[in-house]
């Protein structure tokens, strides 16, 4: 009989050169072994004068910062491996059993995070490459900002244009900012299309824009929207009853896109309760609140959470998540999954992309401490033996059941 071959959906593969880096890793050490020894059997004596102990003094913390700093840097570069996930067999395999995955993005400020921005990240992770009956995007607003609201409810129209363009014509990146900015490379969609789409989106850029600069919605949109109305009784940003608004209620059958009848992702706008007495500040809280919020909504059991200044640069995120949380030998183990970040524009002239990829190098390597190079993934198991496991951070994919953030 044809026995079965198990075959995973993710693998891992430890990087080149680990024995000669650990081979320089030791000459280091015993260089630094070997100060100590020096400094230890070279104290100054009494009778030094001042301003030579006091050399001796700085040197000897210069020393200690280094050896610190070096032996931090090891845990980061000790054991670096890559994981690659196989999103094919994924698909085949569990298709139609995949789980919910409700999205958080987090907004405090409609100054420092741009309304356009924010919708920018949101419409990106609604594009996700994933059953859009199992995908809901929820925006948290600590600042209660009418003009997030606003620029939402835009977002949620331009969403019928945005996603079944992406779909159809598999375009990368899903920020509508990001993909028409790089709009002149040699792309596979017809430029009818694309310049259609492009159209609708400066409009709508502009129409939040404007808003955005005088601080005022449109009188037109802000009559015909009935959730306007909830920021009638709000006297302050510190001091409000949470207000919650569906704009796309995946759950309803006909929520469709405008092309094709694509389903729409569901889409919620939340800024949680605030009171002067409590200090909630903290994405944290705002995190915890989206949990409460989202468990009564679609309750999808995986979570994933951006920035609303980090939009997700590649469609199949999620799905990379999945073949980690589902492969079948070891998804049990796996608690959650982060991803690394890829800045943009740190510098005017950066033409190559050089700090980008030193950057990635860093967030790469300090992967490596926890046995994943090109994601973070943690497992379940250890510390206090209850299961419990910390994350700082950022991008990170989590199961439902397992979180609470610290932080109001
Ligand atoms: O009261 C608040 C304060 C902040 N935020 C949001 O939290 C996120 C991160 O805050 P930010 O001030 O941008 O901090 P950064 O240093 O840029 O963020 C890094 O550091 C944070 C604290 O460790 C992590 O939570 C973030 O994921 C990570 O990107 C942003 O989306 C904010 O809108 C809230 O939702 N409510
Ligand atoms: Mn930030």
């Amino acid at each position: 009989m044809e026995q079965e071959v198990y075959l995973p959906l993710f693998e891992t593969k430890a990087a080149k050169g680990r024995v000669a880096y650990k081979l320089y890793s030791f000459t280091v050490f015993v260089g630094i072994f070997l100060i100590w020894v020096f400094r230890a059997s070279h104290l100054p004596p009494a009778e030094t004068e001042r301003g030579r102990r006091w050399g001796w003094i700085g040197l000897t913390m210069a020393e200690l910062w280094f050896s610190f700093y070096w032996f931090l840097t090891q845990f980061a570069r000790w054991n670096p491996v890559y994981r690659s996930t196989f999103k094919r067999r994924l698909s085949q395999r569990y298709e139609k059993e995949l789980p919910g995955v409700d999205v958080f993005v987090c907004t405090a400020d409609p100054t420092i995070e741009p309304p356009i921005m924010v919708v920018n990240t949101v419409l990106s992770v609604m594009a996700y490459d994933y059953p859009p009956e199992k995908l809901a995007v929820y925006l948290s607003d600590d600042a209660g900002s009418e003009l997030t609201f606003y620029a939402l409810l835009e977002a949620s129209r331009f969403a019928k244009h945005w996603l079944p363009f992406c779909k159809k014509f598999k375009v990368e990146p899903r920020s509508p900012a990001a993909y028409f900015s790089t709009v002149d490379r040699d792309d596979q969609e017809p430029l009818g299309d694309r310049l259609s789409v492009k159209k609708i989106y400066e409009e709508m850029r502009d129409r939040i824009d404007i808003a955005t600069r005088l601080a005022q919605i449109p009188s037109d949109i802000r009559n015909e929207h009935k959730g306007f109305h909830e920021w009638d009784s709000v006297s302050s940003v510190r001091d409000h009853p949470a207000i919650l608004q569906i704009l796309i209620d995946g759950r309803e059958t006909e929520v469709v896109g405008i092309e094709n009848h694509d389903k729409l992702p569901t889409l919620v706008y939340l800024s949680r309760e605030k009171r002067p007495h409590c200090h909630h500040n903290f994405k944290a809280g705002a995190m915890n609140a989206l949990i409460r919020v989202s468990s009564k909504i679609s309750n999808g059991p995986i979570i994933l959470n951006v920035d609303c200044d980090v939009y997700s640069n590649n469609s199949e995120s999620v799905r990379d998540a999945m073949c980690f949380f589902m492969d079948e030998n070891k998804g049990h183990e796996i608690a959650y999954v982060q991803y690394p970040q890829s800045y943009n524009n740190l510098t005017r002239n950066d033409l190559h992309g050089i700090l980008l990829r030193v950057i990635n190098e860093v967030r790469h390597s300090l992967c490596a401490w926890t046995g994943y190079n090109n994601f973070l993934t943690f497992s379940c198991k250890s510390l206090f033996g209850i299961g419990l496991k910390i994350c700082f951070g950022l991008f990170p994919v989590y199961f439902h059941l397992l979180v609470y953030f610290y932080g109001q």
